[in-house]
């Protein structure tokens, strides 16, 4: 059968790769996808790993030659999902996770049917600014920029499937697990088996 594919936004700093993280340790048949950006290497950040970092003149290519399932300009820089890895993904089995901005997200659900679109929401606006800032990885603009766009991006929540709130780690990480059991359990999910045709 084929894997799920699962969007994870949320404001800056809301816990999306900490949530990730843990939810792909643990389950062996999910994977992240890795995207592409044009934004500098963090400390810590590798190659290949976190990001495939690279040019804005790269990025405009893999546009043209529409090598990108989505992208959006995210904070000054470029970020998209590389499609043929996901596709590769998704048709073994395995189920993916993009953690990606509210544009690509509804550019996500416009073309691919079935995909289901999680926003992460904090427990408290204070508590957001506390983790941005404890994550210490940003600059005083930055997080200004972040905090900023975390209320445009609040707008798109409608439009998503599901919020979890993001107070414990380990509650968080088993709402999406749960809500990822559940989707698979949807007719629609069975379309190809002879349930649904
Ligand atoms: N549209 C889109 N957004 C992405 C992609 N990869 C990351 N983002 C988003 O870009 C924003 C900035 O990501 P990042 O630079 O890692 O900063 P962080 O979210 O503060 O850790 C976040 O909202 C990410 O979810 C992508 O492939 N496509
Ligand atoms: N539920 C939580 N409670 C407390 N701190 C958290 C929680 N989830 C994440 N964090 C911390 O918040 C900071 C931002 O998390 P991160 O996963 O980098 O966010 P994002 O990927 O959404 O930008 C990190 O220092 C992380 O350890």
């Amino acid at each position: 059968m084929r894997g799920l594919l699962v969007v994870v936004s949320g404001p800056s700093g809301v816990g999306k790769g900490t949530i990730c993280e843990v939810l792909c340790r643990r389950n062996d048949r999910i994977s992240l996808s890795i995207s592409a950006t044009t934004r500098s290497p963090r400390a810590g950040e590798v190659d290949q790993v976190h990001y495939y970092f690279t040019t804005p003149e790269r990025f405009r290519e893999m546009i043209a030659r529409g090598e990108l399932l989505e992208w959006a300009e995210v904070y000054g820089d470029y970020y998209g999902t590389p499609r043929a890895p996901v596709a590769r993904m998704l048709e073994s089995g395995r189920d993916v996770i993009l953690e990606i901005d509210v544009q690509g997200a509804l550019q996500v659900k416009e073309r691919t049917p079935g995909a289901v679109l999680i926003f992460v929401w904090p427990p408290s606006p204070a508590e957001l600014e506390r983790r941005l800032r404890g994550r210490a990885k940003d600059s005083e603009e930055q997080i200004a920029r972040r905090l900023e766009w975390a209320r445009t991006e609040l707008q798109a929540v409608p439009k998503y499937d599901y919020v979890v709130v993001n107070d414990q780690v380990e509650d968080a990480v088993c709402k999406v697990e749960a809500i990822m059991v559940a989707e698979k359990c949807r007719p629609v999910y069975f379309a190809g088996l002879g349930v649904v045709t």
